[in-house]
């Protein structure tokens, strides 16, 4: 470049008009979804020896350590790629942030309350459970409880054991004819009100989201629980343990309840209110709990499970032979087809990212980065971004995808670390960028438009995918004669429209003076005083900086 100016100062300041010479970028190097490869995988916890087996099979290497402490697992998730974990696992944020290297968390089974999954959203880690797996098991043992409840039967074997033939004190009740809540019908809740209707309950339910309609296609009958509480002989609860599911059942949903009802969780420690139900089994407004999870676990504060009324279990509901052969494949196999860019089944905290898996929608994310990193490279020197914008036009809508992979365009330094599509729109919010995204039904043309406020301006890049490559159409109102494919090294610059401007800084000019070949050119259709021109470059320039530099110094004078 100093060459460059040397030898042709003055064709080159007389031509100049430029106001900044923008971005070169390497689109290759960084499509930043999450397809990254996973090498090692730590499992964490007693999963099926499938899963090892999967996973090497795959050409992954697999670390068994069960029991680790929080800090010995601190110090070795950095080595690991992967973590697979069942319930005893905490996967805290400490953990998370120690796992420089940590790209998946694969939870064999349903619950991932026990993995901090907004952590690892921030850190662009995918987490993934396997939720069907042990459906079954958890369904019959929620059964097994209810049975156990109603005929004393823990109890009563507990009593053969200690030598005793106590017929009176087991007098049990029915399960015909009783009432059963179901709060929470999703899975598990389902699989339990099916079968307890064929002891002849009746079944009624809640949950915010499973349609009345639906439930009732398979016999449970919604309702409020207001109106659930007071009619109720058994209540079962099937929720994730989440703030809104926390002390569910409390001291207030207890006293609205019939006296003596009977409770089972066999979903997550803490839905029903611990407190609450030992004051509940105490007063003998609670007749019976059957317990199979606690706040904490294992219980160190003994009360619930030594009382007469409460029989328990340590966590069992899903330790079947069938329900782990299942959480252990599905996970391995989830495992291995995100790393093989197959397919993301069972990811919690990357729906944005299920969708990349097909050919189609991959290119429209390139798109949706490579914009982000034109815009990027344009309004470098202005940031921070206040808005990111995107609008999808066309016959179907991508622009929730769009947009996340916009953001990650914008927002990454480097190829390594930074932004992906998991964490994109939790760091955007982070940063204070106020995203939206919306879509029109087009049959004439499928395009992106993504607009970009920055210090009360607006950066708008308007993208397209044509035969299979993403290409760019416009950039800040300049509309390109040639769609400019998002490949390779593109220099943007903005300039006068002048002939000899492009010859010095193609032909003899700059670019050729540091050794780069020019191998497109695109310029926009209007011949305005200034537009945006691209160019493809055969290599990066070395020295960007000196280039905006005398770009810089060239427009300070008058031509
Ligand atoms: N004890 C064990 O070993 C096992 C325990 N589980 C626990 O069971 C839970 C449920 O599992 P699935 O049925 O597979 O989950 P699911 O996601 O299919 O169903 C959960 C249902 O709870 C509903 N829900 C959410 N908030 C609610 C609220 N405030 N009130 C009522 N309903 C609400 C949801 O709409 C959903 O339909 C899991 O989250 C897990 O914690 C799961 C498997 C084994
Ligand atoms: O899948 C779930 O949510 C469970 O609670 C089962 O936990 P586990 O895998 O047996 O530790």
């Amino acid at each position: 470049l100093t060459k460059a100016k040397k030898a042709s100062n003055t064709s080159l300041l007389y031509s100049f008009s430029i106001l900044s010479v923008y971005l070169l970028y390497d689109l290759k190097k960084k499509l930043a979804t999450c397809s990254a490869l996973i090498k090692r995988v730590l499992i964490s916890e007693s999963v099926d020896p499938c899963c090892k087996t999967i996973l090497q099979e795959n050409g992954i290497e697999v670390t068994e350590k069960q029991q680790m402490t929080k800090e010995e697992l601190i110090a070795e998730i950095q080595n690991y790629d992967g973590l697979v974990v069942r319930s005893a696992t905490k996967v805290t944020s400490d953990v998370i942030n120690a796992g420089s290297n940590l790209k998946i968390i694969g939870r064999a089974g349903t619950g991932v309350d026990n993995v901090d999954v907004d952590a690892a959203t921030k850190r662009g880690i995918i987490v993934m459970n396997t939720p069907s797996g042990n459906t079954i098991s958890a369904a019959e043992l929620t059964c097994a409880l209810l049975m156990s409840l109603s005929r004393h039967i823990p109890q009563a074997v507990m009593s053969m054991k200690d030598g005793k033939w106590d017929r009176k004190k087991f007098m049990g009740a029915e399960l015909y004819g009783k009432v059963l809540g179901i709060v929470g019908l999703g899975r598990i809740g389902k699989e339990v009100a099916t079968r307890m209707q064929s002891f002849g309950m009746t079944t009624i339910g809640y949950d915010p989201i499973t349609p009345p309609e639906v439930s009732a296609s398979w016999g449970v009958e919604q309702m409020s629980l207001e109106e659930l509480w007071p009619q109720c002989d058994y209540i079962t609860v099937h929720t994730p343990l989440m703030p809104s599911t926390t002390g569910l059942l409390n001291d207030a949903s207890f006293a609205k309840c019939k006296k003596g009802v009977k409770v089972v969780n066999c979903a997550r420690g803490g839905i029903i209110d611990e407190a609450a139900l030992l004051r509940a089994l105490e007063s003998g407004q609670c007749g019976g709990a059957g317990l199979d999870v606690f706040v904490e676990e294992p219980p160190k504060d003994r009360v619930l499970v030594n009382h007469p009324n409460v029989i328990s279990c340590p966590h069992l509901g899903a330790s079947t032979k069938e329900a782990q052969a299942r959480c252990g494949r599905d996970i391995a196999l989830q495992i291995v087809d995100m790393a093989t860019g197959k397919a993301l089944v069972g990811a919690v905290n990357a729906q944005v990212l299920v969708n990349t898996f097909s050919p189609d929608s991959h290119q429209w994310i390139r798109l949706g980065e490579s914009m982000g990193s034109v815009l990027k490279a344009c309004t470098a020197s202005k940031q921070p971004y206040s808005q990111v914008h995107v609008t999808s036009l066309g016959k179907w809508s991508n622009s929730p995808n769009m947009l996340s992979a916009a953001v990650v365009g914008l927002l990454t330094e480097g190829p390594q670390k930074g932004p992906n599509l998991v964490n994109a729109l939790p760091l955007a919010a982070e940063t204070g960028i106020t995203v939206q995204t919306d879509h029109k039904d087009s049959n004439e043309r499928e395009v992106c438009v993504l607009e970009v406020s920055v210090n009360g301006s607006s950066y708008t890049a308007v993208g397209s995918v044509q035969a299979g490559v993403p290409v760019l159409l416009e950039l800040n109102g300049s509309v390109f004669r040639q769609p400019v494919p998002l490949t390779g090294h593109l220099l943007f610059f903005k300039a006068s429209n002048s002939t000899e401007l492009l010859l010095s800084v193609t032909g003899k000019g700059v670019l050729a003076a540091a050794g780069v070949l020019l191998q497109s050119f695109s310029a926009s259709t209007v011949s305005s005083a200034e537009q945006w021109y691209c160019m493809g470059i055969s290599s990066l320039l070395g020295d960007i900086g000196a280039l905006k530099s005398l770009a810089k110094e060239a427009a300070q004078l008058t031509v």
